[in-house]
């Protein structure tokens, strides 16, 4: 597995980049998945991944609230993934966001590159994480900034950061971001409270827990490719954190491996896409799955997304709820009352860095960070 490397020296920082993005004849070969290249895009059928109707649920109707619970319980035992309806979140609000994104991603190079990510940090500007890697390049610019669940306790809050940080004719943008973020998180507690019904767990669990969190706020902009075949915008992974509030332009892209086969997930302007993460797959002690998925680009048209990575806090010790490990015997248990716990106590804090500073997050992450960590430290008994 690929670790990062180190970010460039100044002096590289200041030097004009290729601007790799632009369509061109051949494609740069760091950009070419060689090994993973999506192939022939036109193949992949769609997975028609549960839509649910949060409507009822959020207006307190009993009979709405059993049948979410029973989509979300469905879909998180098969994929993880689901697309949420009736969120109550203002589409103008979605469309705001999509504005500001293409206002960030719309700047000057010379700016965009003022505003890449300091090592060490998490935040701000990257093109095709050429600071960190240096093969397998994904065909996207991102722009990351974080975004604290709990504002009363948020010390800087989203137009802060972009005030200080991009300028102040960005105000407005910040404002839209601070908007959608407050909206989309709200929307992701609700789901949290469906996540612990459908486990029969104490319906305030997760929720409480996320509430004193904060969420990694990942805008995506990724530039039309005449070799769409050859290259990833995002390439496979699984989310290492623990729900994922995503929401994705018309454009579509984003592909979930289900029975070894990608499946399209197709987009819904009054919907976002929903799926767990590592983290919470580890908060159930691996009952409901974090599953590999992958965004494609397209020769034509440019799309983006945003993803909403919702994180509890960095010094949560991540475990699953000691009811659930009374309730629940997974397939392959031994321990026929289902006490085994499927993963160590872990901090968040530690998984995050790791994803950061020694591993591209991929397939085996949670896996990975967990053998990183159980060779360094004597084993925890619970
Ligand atoms: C903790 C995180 C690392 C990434 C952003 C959040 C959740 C998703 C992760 C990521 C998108 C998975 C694919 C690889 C990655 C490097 C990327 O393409 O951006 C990952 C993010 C990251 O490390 O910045
Ligand atoms: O762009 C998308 O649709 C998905 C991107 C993604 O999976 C991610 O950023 O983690
Ligand atoms: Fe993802």
């Amino acid at each position: 597995m690929e670790s990062p490397k180190s970010s460039p020296s100044p002096s590289s920082a200041s030097t004009p980049f290729p601007c790799p993005l632009n369509p061109s004849p051949g494609l740069p070969g760091e950009f070419v998945w060689s090994r993973e290249g999506p192939g022939p895009l036109d193949l992949v059928p769609a997975l028609d991944v549960p839509v649910i109707d949060l409507g009822g649920f959020l207006r307190g109707e009993l009979e709405e609230t059993s049948r979410a619970i029973e989509l979300v319980r469905a879909a998180c035992m098969a994929h993880g993934f689901f697309q949420v309806i009736g969120h109550g979140v203002d589409l103008s609000l979605i469309d705001a966001a999509y504005d500001a994104t293409d206002r960030v991603f719309g700047m000057p190079m010379s700016r965009k590159v003022g505003l890449r990510r300091k090592e060490g940090t998490f935040w701000g500007y990257s093109y095709a994480h050429s600071d960190r890697y240096s093969s397998n390049l994904p065909w996207k610019e991102t722009f990351t900034f974080g975004f604290e669940h709990n504002q009363a306790k948020s010390t800087r809050g989203v137009v802060d950061y972009f005030a200080d940080m991009v300028g102040r004719d960005f105000v407005h943008v910040g404002w839209a971001y601070q908007k959608y973020c407050e909206a989309a998180k709200e929307t992701g507690l609700a789901i949290m409270e469906l996540i612990a019904m459908s486990l029969g767990v104490d319906r305030g669990h997760y929720s409480r827990i996320f509430k004193e969190g904060s969420s990694i706020m990942r805008c995506n902009y990724y530039p039309p490719c005449e070799k769409e075949e050859e290259t990833m915008g995002t390439g496979p992974h699984c989310d290492p954190t623990s729900l994922t509030v995503l929401h994705q332009d018309g454009v579509g892209g984003l592909q979930v491996l289900l029975d070894g086969m990608w499946r399209a997930v197709t987009p819904r302007h009054d919907a976002f896409v929903i799926n767990i993460g590592d983290t919470m797959m580890a908060m159930t002690n691996g009952v409901y799955k974090s599953c590999l998925h992958r965004a494609v680009v397209n020769k034509e048209k440019e799309r983006r997304s945003l993803a909403l990575f919702m994180c509890p806090p960095e010094d949560h010790l991540v475990a699953p709820p000691p009811d659930l490990l009374l309730t629940t015997t997974t397939k392959d248990d031994d321990d026929d009352d289902g006490k085994v716990r499927k993963y160590p106590d872990f901090k968040w804090g530690q998984m995050l860095r790791f994803t950061q500073s020694q591993y591209r997050a991929d397939v085996a992450t949670l896996e990975s960070f967990i053998n990183t960590v159980s060779n360094q430290t004597p084993p925890k008994s619970r």
